[in-house]
């Protein structure tokens, strides 16, 4: 990756670990294979979908990545141009190294990502500048009561961002000065909850595996859920998303949306993840790299290219719509 230092490279591209989990949701994709059909006389698929109220070009998202001007100098408004230019959702990072009225002035649409902290105060002021800089629905990250270990960024003593950047939106707006992110080892359902009290915005639950969660955020009446984890980056060990994905869309029974991210690289991705019951999925590392080859032109064209594959897909497998992407399309294999 040209002008990436590596020390960076290693914090974008590592896992918690061993990075077992990493390698596994790559790997699960891997042992899955499509079963197309022929002759559907489909013309060209449409990829397009409602999402939360939202009408969309395609069903690939951006996933929440930290820190965006360690790859590129325009950062998170690079990227944000990008899926302006595309017509995706960006999910900013509570993590990101611009302030999200910058990012919003670019006109994407955007999502928030946020990890509630223990400051009750601090987390409803970030949520209400969110909510106030345009963005139209709120991502909670549930899968980090603690930071995964990440080897990598322990060899290489990758701590701090370099001088200049900063975690713009972790403002104080009390003292000025730049709070850390709490990974909270407290948080609960009900504290996800309680974010209603201080947002109008849908809420999805990001970093959700097992079946009983995804039931339970519906039971709580949050308005999505992302199976997710955290690309390899936290629980080092965990299954791959779209191994867990079936269950998990079984427990929601189309109640509410069902996301999933980890992994997804190619058009045939894209759709075996939405034949076993997503709506849509999420990219994280793939958007980092091209942000990093190319600012918001190498950025569009990871998503423009990922976008053309899933209708490439769509047609070889006789799939006119997203509603034509049934559970049988897809065949396990031994590995
Ligand atoms: C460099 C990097 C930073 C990330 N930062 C965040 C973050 O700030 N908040 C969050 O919820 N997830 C974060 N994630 C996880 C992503 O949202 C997503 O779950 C994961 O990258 C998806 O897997 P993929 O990279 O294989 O597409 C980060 C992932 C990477 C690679
Ligand atoms: C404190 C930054 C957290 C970013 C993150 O979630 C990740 O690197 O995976």
């Amino acid at each position: 990756m040209a002008g990436l230092d590596p020390v960076h490279r290693d914090f974008f591209a590592g896992g918690a670990g061993e990075e077992r989990t990493v390698r596994a949701n790559a790997a699960a994709f891997d042992r899955l294979r499509l079963l197309p059909r022929v002759l559907r006389a489909t013309g060209t698929p449409d990829p397009g979908l409602t999402l939360l109220g939202a009408a969309l070009p395609g069903p690939v998202l951006i996933a929440p990545t930290a820190f965006h001007r360690l790859a590129h100098p325009d950062g998170e408004v690079a990227t944000a141009r990008a899926a302006r230019d595309t017509g995706t959702v960006l999910t900013v990072s509570m993590a990101a190294t611009t302030p999200i009225e910058r990012i919003a002035d670019t006109g994407a649409r955007l999502w928030f990502q946020l990890y509630p902290q223990p400051d009750r105060d601090f987390t409803a002021h970030l949520v209400e500048r969110a909510e106030a800089a345009g963005v139209t629905a709120l991502v909670v990250t549930v899968d980090s009561p603690v930071f995964g270990r990440r080897e990598r960024d322990l060899r290489n003593g990758f701590l701090d961002l370099p001088a200049g950047l900063v975690c713009e939106n972790l403002r104080d707006p009390a003292t000025g000065r730049i709070r850390d992110i709490v990974m909270d080892p407290s948080l609960g359902w009900d504290d996800v909850v309680r974010l209603r009290t201080t947002t109008r915005l849908p809420i999805l639950v990001k970093g959700v595996l097992h079946p009983a969660d995804a039931a339970e955020a519906v039971a709580r009446g949050l308005d999505g859920v992302i199976v997710s984890n955290h690309g390899g980056r936290q629980l080092d060990g965990a299954v791959a998303t779209i191994d867990a994905l079936p269950a998990v869309a079984a427990a929601v029974r189309g109640r509410i949306p069902v996301l999933l991210d980890g992994g997804v690289r190619r058009g045939a991705d894209v759709v075996t993840a939405l034949a076993r019951g997503a709506s849509a999925v999420l990219i994280g590392r793939p958007v980092l790299w091209g942000l990093a080859a190319g600012g918001r032109d190498g950025v569009a064209g990871v998503l423009t290219e990922l976008h053309e594959d899933v209708v490439r897909v769509m047609a070889l497998c006789g799939a006119a719509t997203l509603a034509d992407l049934p559970p049988d399309l897809v065949r396990e294999v031994r590995p």
